[in-house]
């Protein structure tokens, strides 16, 4: 069972102890793989795929760590975008998408059912293929039989990590079809930007000065509602719940605004905001008795702020954390870094990433294997 310890995220040693998967080193390789995705793209020849003018609609397709690139891909191209572009998840391609539509597909190991099941579906209907995956893969396969460019990913251990290695093939593809402009500048600023990140959070800096950890400690035991400020920081929270449920084993719901003021906001006044948590390890109760007048662990709210924001959001915002703290809710803001979306967008996933691992590491579970995953694919097999 895991047990609470804030001391765990002292020393670099026993930060690396308690992540014998190397987690943090995966997290870490983010502007790496900004690079050598980059590379790799233009080197399958993305671009060919705009020889046929632009697609009427993009659709990716993919799972878990792998079907986020298409959210990231949507966010980035934003509401400017002159397609839709839109992700699906699950075993069927929309009826409504056929020839004229890019599909691409997205899955790390190249072997997931459901990613496989839609690519195949995509082929059959003779729609444009892109596939980005693990070389050598059935998704590599099922490219190469149908006359489908396919970008190799190198993975850097798990599909969630590798989150850029996947993405900027898809960012490659999107600006060869004049989707969204996101120059090779942009691709190496956001590295640079995610170096920076990767730098305050790395293992040896102490929790005083180390964002992540300091963000961990304060939602260790706390039921995280995580709401983005714009579409852009919604995916980004998206991102921070699955990261929640995939590194540090934990319960969390996301949301964004305006939409959350017109329900999650509720919960402010609800059984989870008056201290009344669950019934944990009663360390708990003794780590967080000074953390505010109410002593109890509760619900938690993280906002993940734009810096570009609709000022009527923006308003929703701020009364929005007012409101949370004049109910004894907790509150922790993650700020976007950059102009660009994709800067934006990149560096609060990085954080973000960072404060899932740590969480995982103060609550003595280990970051990287996925055993309640691998159990159901066992049991459905
Ligand atoms: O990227 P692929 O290999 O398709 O995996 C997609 C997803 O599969 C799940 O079962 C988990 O392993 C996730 O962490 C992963 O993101």
């Amino acid at each position: 069972m895991s047990t609470l310890d804030p001391g765990r995220l002292e020393e670099a040693q026993d930060v690396e102890a308690a992540d014998p998967g190397g987690m943090l080193r995966q997290v870490a390789s983010s502007a790496a793989q900004i690079r050598e995705a980059r590379r790799a793209a233009v080197e399958a020849g993305v671009a060919a795929l705009a020889e046929d003018g632009r697609p009427r609609a993009v659709v990716v397709t993919g799972m878990g760590g792998s079907g986020i690139s298409g959210d990231v891909l949507a966010a980035v191209c934003g509401l400017g975008c002159p397609v839709p572009v839109t992700t699906v998840r699950g075993y069927r391609l929309p009826g409504w998408v056929g020839a004229a539509d890019l599909v691409i597909a997205v899955s790390c190991s190249g072997t997931t059912e459901e990613t496989l099941e839609v690519a195949a579906q995509a082929a059959r209907r003779g729609c444009r293929l892109l596939c980005v995956g693990g070389a050598g893969s059935p998704l590599a396969d099922l490219a190469a039989r149908s006359r489908g460019v396919f970008v190799p990913v190198r993975s850097v251990g798990q599909p969630r990590s590798t989150l850029w290695g996947l993405t900027v093939p898809l960012l490659v593809a999107a600006r060869a079809l004049n989707l969204t402009d996101v120059p090779d500048a942009v691709l190496e600023s956001t590295a640079a930007r995610l170096e920076d990140v990767a730098h305050r959070c790395r293992p040896d800096s102490e929790p005083f000065v180390n964002p992540a950890k300091r963000i961990a400690l304060d939602l260790a035991g706390d039921v995280p509602l995580v709401w983005g400020s714009s579409p852009l920081a919604e995916t980004a929270a998206y991102r921070m719940c699955c990261q929640l449920n995939e590194n540090a084993k934990y319960p969390a719901v996301y949301g964004g605004l305006p939409e959350a003021d017109h329900n999650q906001v509720m919960a402010f006044d609800g059984f989870f905001a008056r201290g009344a948590a669950p019934s944990g390890p009663s360390d708990l109760d003794d780590f967080f008795r000074d953390r505010s007048e109410d002593a109890e662990h509760g619900l938690h709210l993280v906002v993940l702020r734009d810096t570009e924001e609709h000022p009527q959001t923006a308003k929703r915002r701020a009364a929005s954390v007012e409101m949370a703290r004049d109910r004894g809710v907790a509150v922790t803001e993650i700020l976007a870094e950059g102009d660009h979306p994709l800067e934006r967008i990149a560096t609060m996933i990085a954080l973000a990433d960072y404060v899932t691992v740590y969480l995982a590491i103060t609550l003595g579970v280990d970051p990287t294997p996925v055993p309640a995953i691998q159990e159901l694919k066992a049991r459905i097999a």
